[in-house]
């Protein structure tokens, strides 16, 4: 976007660096008061070009001003070096260091910038950098990192060497998904998008994050139904013996969702548990009495249901992994040609079937963890860009969506752009989140019938409950947002 708006639109670099700095500088206003003492740590190239133009505004609003370089003040980038010269014109008293002078100094400082590096870093942070790093973690005084804090990637969210922790990141022109992978949300901060003036045509987004209000805009309104079946039916095939509160967390999590009917089939040993804990819910059981787990012989009469009323299935929560079970699962997937959300123990059977193929007329939306990722992948999947990656590469490859769960959860569709969330999802990460969002996820693709609508309102549900509830967020259980 900074090559093309610059060479092709004809907007130049030292321009988009002030209003860079001037946005950021908007925001330090806001934030820190007047005739605070603000150090700068500036590297050499563009970025500490930024935290010249904002060292420039602040000191003509009474604020003292230290600036410390890193590198050569010589071999500045050449619109850093013009931000330097205009700097040293002021008719006020700026500090300016370097490194090895400041280590010298013992002023204390009210905030500080972090324009050291941004998107140009592309190794492990080196000596000093990593030294002032060092040093600047250690002050407990507000940090504003510029465009990204130094040492995060801004792509992958991975650390390069050490990283400065922020407590506001300034994130020019565009959002990175760096914030939202690795470690890139706890070393963030608070982000803070500040608009350069980058043309829409040439703004490719690598992904898009999940937005409530944007959800709320893209989603057509649900009519109120006359009949109960009016709204399709939501199948749930869950549960074995041991296993049976994933059926009921899914049932629970599908129903209060707003569905009219759910449909909960299990094998007919089972049917007792469920019939004193789901009251709302319509069992429909297989098999025989002794029956605790899904066997081949329930194929035919699973699928008997399927064809009985318009609607979806969920398959998968609490299956349990018995042989038997795998082979009934994968006979199910390879027959039903209708629209499946595949959850837990069917994402395992799936893995276990060597070139499984999605019957073609068949949509799926999969919600593996990243353990049931690498499964169905059948490849490492080291960290949340690898996973970011693969889910992406392998929805559009397969022709099906993907809710990956973890921290971020996203949900990749053939559509080249991903989504993932923004906001803290490490409290769901306890037993039977995974089941209740797959119950919700079920419930809204009917609700809402795209695949993608589907995940959104199903992860945004969770995390609204979430905010409004009271209880603190280790003690949250999944029938609290249900
Ligand atoms: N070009 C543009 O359109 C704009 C760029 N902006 C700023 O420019 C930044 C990118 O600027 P640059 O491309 O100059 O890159 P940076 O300022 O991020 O840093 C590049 C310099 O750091 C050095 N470096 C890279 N890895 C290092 C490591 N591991 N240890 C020590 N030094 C290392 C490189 O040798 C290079 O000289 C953005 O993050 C943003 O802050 C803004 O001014 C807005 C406009
Ligand atoms: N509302 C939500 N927003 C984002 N992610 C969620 C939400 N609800 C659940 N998750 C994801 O689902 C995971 C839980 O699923 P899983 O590990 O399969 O657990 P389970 O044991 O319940 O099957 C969580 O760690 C989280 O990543
Ligand atoms: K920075």
């Amino acid at each position: 976007m900074d090559k093309q708006t610059i060479n092709e639109f004809g907007i130049d670099g030292f321009t988009l660096m002030e209003i860079a700095g001037t946005r950021a500088a908007d925001f330090i206003l806001s934030e820190i008061p007047n005739s605070s003492h603000g150090l700068f740590f500036c590297g050499k190239g563009n970025n500490g070009g930024d935290a010249l133009v904002i060292a420039r505004l602040l000191s003509q609003q009474d604020y003292d001003i230290t600036v410390c370089f890193l590198s050569r003040r010589d071999d500045l980038s050449a619109d850093a070096g013009k931000n330097l010269k205009l700097l040293q014109k002021l008719d006020v008293e700026i500090e300016i260091l370097d490194w090895d002078d400041f280590t010298l100094n013992k002023t204390e400082y009210d905030f500080v910038v972090d324009g050291m590096l941004g998107t140009g870093l592309n190794s492990d942070v080196r000596a000093p950098y990593s030294d002032a790093i060092e040093w600047l973690n250690k002050q407990d005084i507000p940090t504003f990192a510029l465009d990204v804090p130094t040492g995060l990637h801004a792509d992958s969210g991975r650390i390069l060497g050490t990283v400065v922790q922020a407590d506001f990141t300034l994130s020019f022109g565009a959002l990175k998904t760096g914030f939202y992978l690795n470690e890139g949300f706890d070393t963030a901060g608070e982000v803070i998008l500040c608009e350069l003036s980058f043309p829409n045509k040439y703004k490719k987004p690598t992904a898009y994050l999940i937005d409530e209000p944007w959800v709320e805009a893209n989603s057509p309104s649900t009519q109120t139904k006359k009949h109960k079946y009016d709204g399709g039916v939501l199948y749930i095939v869950a549960g074995s013996e041991g296993l049976t509160g994933a059926g009921i967390l899914a049932a629970k999590s599908a129903w209060s969702a707003g569905l009219g009917a759910v449909v909960l089939i299990t094998p007919k040993g089972l049917l007792e548990i469920y019939e004193k804990q789901l009251i709302q819910i319509i069992k429909k059981p297989v098999g025989s009495r002794d029956d605790m787990y899904f066997k081949e012989s329930h194929v035919e009469s699973v699928l008997d249901i399927l064809q009985g009323k318009p609607g979806k299935l969920l398959i998968g929560p609490g299956l349990g992994r018995q042989k038997e079970t795998i082979h009934f699962t994968q006979k199910i997937l390879q027959q039903f040609g209708g629209d499946a959300v595949i959850d837990a123990d069917a994402l395992f059977a799936l893995s276990q079937w060597e070139n499984w193929e999605k019957p073609e007329e068949a949509h799926w939306i999969l919600t593996p963890h990243p353990g049931e990722l690498k499964g169905i992948a059948k490849q490492e999947v080291n960290d949340d860009f690898e996973r970011f990656q693969i889910a992406s590469k392998l929805a559009q490859q397969e022709d099906y969506t993907i809710l990956s769960k973890g921290m971020p959860s996203i949900v990749a569709t053939t559509k080249e752009t991903p989504y993932m969330t923004g906001y803290d999802t490490r409290i769901f990460s306890r037993a039977g989140f995974g089941d209740v969002l797959a119950g919700k996820t079920g419930a809204f693709w009917l609700k809402y019938e795209a695949s993608e609508l589907a995940c959104f309102h199903a992860l945004l549900d969770g995390h609204q409950k979430t905010m409004e509830s009271d209880k603190p967020t280790g003690q949250l259980e999944p029938l609290d947002i249900i």
